[in-house]
């Protein structure tokens, strides 16, 4: 099987301080069951409380939609693309879902999104959690004043930003991308965010390419990811 699927999925509980633990007693458990004003539904997203057995479903359905294309867009690169989940509504449904269900009592207010695909997965989450969208932008795309922060590729430099004002200090932010791989884009993202004073509470991926070690890039933010693709 091409994907395997992470640990910290098998349990909500989590293991580092940025994130409290999702509530697990039985009164609890009921609260996620109501629909409250912050929760609005949305199609494809459901508020049923899922067992093990349930996410490793769902995950394995992620998994096998995802194409991946040797070789693009250079010699050697096994790209993993995401257009192909987009067409499952299922598994776009349960890829969101699985998000909301990891932070929507964590009293998130900022999902940051990167361009592009974090804009793909970004915005249904936030809705689903009562969050505001932030979209972390190429350079010379936002209108307003900006702040940006240069990050290292494969070859070369690249950078992103924010809109000044968009995000306040003492926001609690979690940041949304398709995929990690060498972390040099989250880890410029985090940045952006702790300037302007926000918690980043965590970073969290459809896809993580484990081998490139991008996640030692993010200085102990923790990355919830779903799926690791050697
Ligand atoms: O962990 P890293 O090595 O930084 O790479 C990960 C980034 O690369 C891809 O985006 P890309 O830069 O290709 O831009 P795109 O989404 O606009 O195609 C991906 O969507 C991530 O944002
Ligand atoms: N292998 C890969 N597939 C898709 N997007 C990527 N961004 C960086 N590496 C990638």
């Amino acid at each position: 099987m091409l994907a395997t699927w992470a640990t910290s999925l098998q349990s909500l509980s989590l293991p580092h301080s940025r994130l409290s633990p999702v509530p697990s007693s039985p009164s609890s458990q009921l609260d996620s069951l109501n629909l409250t004003t912050h929760r609005r539904s949305f199609p494809g997203v459901s508020t049923r409380l899922m067992t093990s057995s349930d996410e490793k479903h769902r995950i394995e359905r992620i998994a096998s939609s995802i194409r991946v294309i040797p070789n693009f867009p250079k010699p050697g690169i096994m790209f993993q693309d995401i257009t192909t989940l987009l067409l499952d509504p299922n598994a776009f449904g349960d890829t969101v879902e699985l998000f909301v269900e990891r932070y929507r009592d964590q009293r998130i207010s900022v999902v940051a999104g990167v361009e592009a695909r974090g804009f793909i997965f970004g915005p249904p989450i936030a809705l689903a959690i009562g969050a505001k969208f932030v979209p972390l932008r190429k350079p010379k795309k936002l209108p307003g004043e900006v702040i940006s922060e240069e990050y290292s590729l494969e070859y070369g430099t690249d950078k992103i930003e924010m809109h000044v004002g968009a995000v306040q200090p003492n926001d609690r932010a979690i940041v949304i991308d398709d995929l990690i791989a060498t972390g040099g884009t989250l880890c410029a993202a985090v940045k952006l965010l702790e300037r302007v004073g926000a918690v980043v509470v965590e970073c969290a991926c459809v896809i993580e390419l484990p081998e490139l070690n991008g996640r030692e890039k993010l200085g102990g933010i923790p990355l919830f990811v779903l799926i690791n693709r050697a």
